[in-house]
């Protein structure tokens, strides 16, 4: 599908990130990498987690939209950085600076540098649903089977 982008307000909160714009790395990107905003290296030992600022915020305002940040696959499967909340989900009436919670699920420990690329930001249509408060449901196929019900092969 092509067609118009929606186009978001993204607010610079440190000059340093202008060198460092977000962009999709190619025609086909799903996600835009984000940036560390970080005065000096940041070293992760084995288990840490730290809140690492990317100097961004991106007001979605449209309702229909929604940011995810999700990890990178390199540094999550080769070096163990992924994500302390395991995917940021983004709303879009949020105006602060977007956070990546960096978590080290690793064995080694890796050091962050200062503007590296340590999560990608995805845009995802959502839409709000509403709840209507009832006692029985009509029969479906599954029914209330979950959990590897259908068997394992
Ligand atoms: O990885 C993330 C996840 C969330 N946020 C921001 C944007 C989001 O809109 C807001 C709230 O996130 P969420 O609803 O997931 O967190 P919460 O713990 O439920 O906080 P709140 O009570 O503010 O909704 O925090 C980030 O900057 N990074
Ligand atoms: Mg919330």
């Amino acid at each position: 599908m092509s067609g118009s982008r929606p186009r978001l307000q993204c607010k610079v909160l440190d000059e340093r990130l202008h060198d460092y714009l977000p962009s999709y790395a190619t025609s086909g990107s799903a996600g835009m990498d984000l940036r560390a905003l970080l005065d000096e290296p940041l070293v992760l030992a084995p288990g840490d987690c730290q809140l690492v600022r990317t100097g961004l915020a991106i007001y979605i305002e449209d309702p229909g939209l929604a940011g995810m940040i999700l990890p990178r696959s390199g540094l999550g499967h080769k070096h163990g950085i992924v994500l302390g909340n395991l995917v940021g989900l983004i709303d879009s009436d949020y105006q602060g600076e977007l956070m990546v919670s960096v978590w080290n699920r690793g064995q080694s420990s890796f050091t962050l540098s200062p503007f590296e690329r340590l999560a990608q930001y995805v845009v995802v249509p959502v839409v709000q649903a509403e709840l209507t408060i009832v006692d029985t449901f009509e029969d479906s196929t599954r029914g209330s089977g979950g959990f590897g019900s259908t068997g394992s092969q």
